[in-house]
């Protein structure tokens, strides 16, 4: 096995986006209220096409016919989980591949349950802070609410593990992503420590991770991929901004603009 990191060339990163736009994969999402809109944003911003179908009623239709499906439990209720359950089964049975960013997982014990239930359900990927991983996978974690109080790399054997447990590829963020499928191990840099100053660059990833989920060629490097487009999107964003307030919408910006020359000739990965 091997267990060392290694870097995300930017030629894969820049191939991944490529296809990405290409395709624009519809990205079926069920994500919390409080990031429905930044979510839905990030992804049209890349390239991607987003849709919150949200009733139980109707969301195991909608996720067999998108490219793909995003589970986030931020605010998890019995109806948020109905549609869930209905959504992960519809989309299995399609072929389909889904995504949980298991927020607050450790700390809340509904929420933990409900995710130890869902991860048997083979996601395609798993995304979320060092605390949750941890948590997940059945270590101990020292998370405050939705917040990390852990650190990604502390994280990476709990990720990797988990990524054996599961079948799927386990993406441990923080000031450096971790990006495992139990044997390969990718690391990605960049990024910056304002991210976690505005709500839900997280739960945007893990769509984004969602939107990469549904292409072709190697899951461990799509997903890595769209960790390293969203951290090289940050830290760009960061260096036009003074804070939060205008973040996002430079964020939103470099998403939109962010190119494979720029992908391909990064040296720091
Ligand atoms: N200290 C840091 N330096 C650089 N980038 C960071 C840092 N912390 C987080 N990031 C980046 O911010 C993004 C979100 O990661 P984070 O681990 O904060 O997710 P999260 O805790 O689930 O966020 P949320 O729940 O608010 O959506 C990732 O792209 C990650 O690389
Ligand atoms: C702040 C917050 N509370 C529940 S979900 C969420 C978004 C960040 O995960
Ligand atoms: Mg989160």
């Amino acid at each position: 096995m091997n267990i060392r990191p290694t870097l995300l060339p930017g030629s894969l990163a820049a191939t991944s986006l490529k296809q990405l736009r290409l395709s624009a994969p519809l990205v079926h999402c069920l994500t919390n209220d409080v990031v429905q809109s930044f979510t839905a944003n990030v992804l049209l911003a890349l390239g991607a096409s987003p849709a919150m179908v949200v009733d139980p009623t109707e969301a195991a239709q909608f996720s067999a016919i998108a490219d793909a499906l995003l589970v986030n439990v931020g605010t998890l209720t019995r109806p948020h989980a109905d549609a869930m359950l209905a959504a992960v089964h519809a989309a299995d049975l399609a072929g389909k591949p889904w995504v949980l960013d298991p927020v607050a997982v450790g700390g809340l014990s509904w929420r933990t349950e409900f995710c130890l239930e869902l991860i048997k359900r083979k996601p395609a990927a798993i995304r979320g802070n060092a605390s949750e991983i941890l948590a997940l996978s059945g270590l101990s974690a020292s998370g405050r609410g939705v917040d990390s109080g852990d650190d990604s790399l502390s994280a990476l054997p709990a990720a990797q593990q988990l990524a054996r447990k599961t079948g799927a590829i386990v993406a441990v963020t923080g000031e450096t992503d971790y990006v495992t499928d139990g044997e390969r191990s990718r690391s990605v840099a960049g990024g910056h420590p304002m991210m976690t100053r505005i709500v839900g660059t997280g739960c945007a990833l893990s769509a984004v991770v969602a939107a990469f989920v549904a292409l072709p060629g190697d899951r461990l490097d799509n997903v890595a991929a769209a960790c390293r487009v969203m951290s090289c999107a940050g830290e760009r964003a960061c260096a036009a901004t003074n804070g939060p307030g205008s973040f996002t919408p430079q964020f939103l910006d470099n998403l939109y603009l962010i190119d494979e020359q720029w992908l391909n000739g990064e040296e720091r990965q």
